[in-house]
């Protein structure tokens, strides 16, 4: 069902919100008790020689009316409004439990801000449908019916049909104000998003920015943003604006007609002097109520547009694994049977036959032209992309047999672009498990090589890396990402291109070490850089998607084809120097 992420929320607090309906509709109705109370009251007093205590009685109903008010309006407004807030976290928690599950290929289409705006803006729009939206609508419902049926059962049926008849016309125009205000809000709202996306991309590459001087053109980029999303705004603003004035045009016009007609019925002694008061009270009290539908109109039609964003974030299928699937992957044979794949929404073939075994144990090294598709081979173990029966197999089982949860277990990746988080050096290494000890956490350092780095920081493991670690150098990072991955001690460990930044003292350092800590597990490594995969027990060469030469260093240098010819480059810049 469309909604049913709302009614399980509302289902399971029913109770509360029966509850605050209830007393809400005690607050509003019982105001309507007052007009009444005070026409009986002038009534009362226009006789000369008044009884005083009919008038004393009357002023205690009038108290007791305001603390009757005041009572229920203090119930309903914590019972609702807790309840609405109460709804705004479990959407957010819902949304970021969603956004986790996702699939890797649906963050390749949406960018970071307009999730952002998801999870603030759309969930607050939401909230609100649910605390004011349902608090003025109860209360606009029992204050106009109740006010209604006094009206026209205890004074005047004929002088309440004139002065309302307007409420028709002020119906039908705040129906066709809300259908605008919701294509509208959306507008607003994907404009918003915008705006946080640039702010949060702007932040994010601000050195980029500065070392290009681009801060006036970003500037520039960001103003064009800002004035859609003012220009949205105020449309949008201009058109609900034209409620409250249309809907006060109309009741100015039930005033003339009450205080015409009214005035004549007490005159010629239809009515008296008090009900022509409770009258006009009565129209002054529902003035607010109809005013409010326009308010409750605006709020809904932004709660329903932001309702139908989330929605369809809520449609978009997560991955879930198939039953049984195995958990356990304490080897690391790979093979890959003729793949061939393509990113989601791309015709291009990115790989292309692909024909590779990796026994359980060694070391293969991936080398080939930027593009050739060497990480999109690796993501493919990690399952970020669906991929067929029948073309990757880990351990002789068909990957596809594999929980997703088993493989990133069992399998470590340490990608180019290296995430450090906002923490600790130790909690990024550990990445929020205690289930390390602190030797292993040392010892997981110094096979990465940056435990001297670290403990010349005054706060050594406990130093605090910065967003994304700009504390850190790009080698740091890359070899902290690195101790993150062999402290798991995984099966199988893909380095990809992740000892770019390091010097290459210290990468012969870590290759080394990794030799002797990776015994009888597999690693792949994919670099540019020959002297990194040199000593690997194969060497894939890619080219265009395809595996064009496989082999060791030796024989592929023999060979004479394009790994001799990348070989020759590289060494030829070092002879030179
Ligand atoms: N998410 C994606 N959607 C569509 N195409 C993609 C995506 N990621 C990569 N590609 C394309 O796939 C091809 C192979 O990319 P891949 O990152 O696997 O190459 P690579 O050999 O690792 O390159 P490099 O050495 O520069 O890291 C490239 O043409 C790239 O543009």
């Amino acid at each position: 069902m469309r909604y049913a992420i709302l009614f399980d929320f509302i289902k399971k607090h029913k109770f509360t919100y029966l509850l605050g309906i209830l007393f809400m509709f005690l607050a509003s109705y019982i105001q309507t008790l007052f007009p009444k109370v005070l026409g009986q009251t002038i009534d009362i007093m226009k006789i000369n020689g008044f009884e005083k205590n009919a008038v004393f009685t009357n002023l205690l109903y009038i108290l007791m009316i305001a603390i009757g008010t005041l009572i229920f309006t203090f119930l309903w407004r914590i019972i609702i409004f807790g309840n609405s807030r109460k709804l705004e976290s479990y959407l957010r928690e819902k949304i970021f439990r969603h956004f986790l599950i996702l699939p890797t290929q649906f963050y390749s289409q949406r960018k970071t801000g307009d999730l952002l705006a998801y999870s603030i803006n759309d969930i607050s729009a939401v909230r609100n449908i649910f605390g004011p939206a349902l608090a003025l609508s109860v209360n606009s419902i029992v204050v106009c019916v109740a006010t209604i049926f006094f009206m026209v059962t205890t004074i005047d049926l004929k002088l309440s049909v004139l002065t309302l008849s307007s409420f028709p016309i002020i119906i039908i125009f705040i129906l066709w104000i809300g259908q605008e205000i919701h294509i509208q809000f959306k507008i607003v709202q994907e404009n918003f998003a915008a705006i946080s996306d640039r702010v949060q991309e702007n932040i994010y590459g601000i050195r980029v920015i500065k070392s290009f001087v681009q801060e006036d053109k970003e500037i520039c980029n960001f103003n064009q943003l800002n004035n859609n999303m003012m220009d949205s705004t105020i449309k949008m603003v201009r058109t609900s604006s034209f409620l409250s004035p249309v809907i006060e045009i109309c009741f100015s016009f039930s005033f003339v007609f009450s205080l015409i007609y009214g005035g004549n019925l007490v005159l010629n002694g239809t009515i008296s002097l008090g009900d022509f008061i409770a009258f006009n009270t009565y129209l002054t009290m529902i003035v607010h109520p109809v005013v409010s539908i326009g308010r409750i109109v605006n709020l809904a039609q932004q709660g329903l547009a932001s309702l139908d964003r989330l929605i369809e974030i809520f449609n978009v299928k997560p991955f879930f694994d198939k039953k049984n699937s195995i958990n356990q992957l304490t080897e690391g044979n790979i093979e890959f049977r003729n793949l061939s794949f393509c990113y989601p929404n791309s015709t291009k073939t990115v790989l292309e036959n692909i024909n590779l075994k990796v026994p359980n144990g060694q070391t293969h090294g991936i080398i080939g032209k930027t593009g050739s598709g060497k990480s999109t081979l690796a993501n493919l173990l990690f399952k970020l992309y669906d991929i067929e029966y029948g073309k990757i197999f880990l351990n002789g089982k068909d990957i596809n047999e594999y929980s997703m949860q088993g493989i990133r277990n069992h399998f470590s990746y340490v990608p180019q672009d290296t995430f450090l988080f906002s923490t600790s050096i130790k909690n990024n290494i550990i990445f929020f498990k205690d289930i390390y000890s602190d030797e292993e956490i040392e010892k997981a350092s110094q096979d990465s090589n940056i435990y001297d780095s670290v403990i010349r920081f005054p706060d050594q493991f406990n130093t605090l890396v910065g967003e994304r670690g700009v504390n850190l150098s790009g080698g740091q990072k890359q070899r902290l990402a690195i101790a993150r991955s062999i402290i798991k001690d995984p099966s199988l460990l893909i380095l990809d291109d992740a000892l770019s930044a390091v010097d290459a003292v210290t990468e012969a350092q870590i290759l080394k070490t990794l030799k002797t800590i990776r015994k009888g597990k597999t690693t792949l490594i994919i670099s540019h850089r020959i002297s990194a995969i040199a000593d690997a027990d194969q060497i894939i060469v890619m080219e265009n998607g395809r595996i064009c030469e496989q082999g060791n260093h030796r024989k592929l240098l023999e060979k004479g084809g394009v790994y001799y010819e990348i070989y020759k480059d590289q060494t030829k810049d070092q002879k030179k120097s």
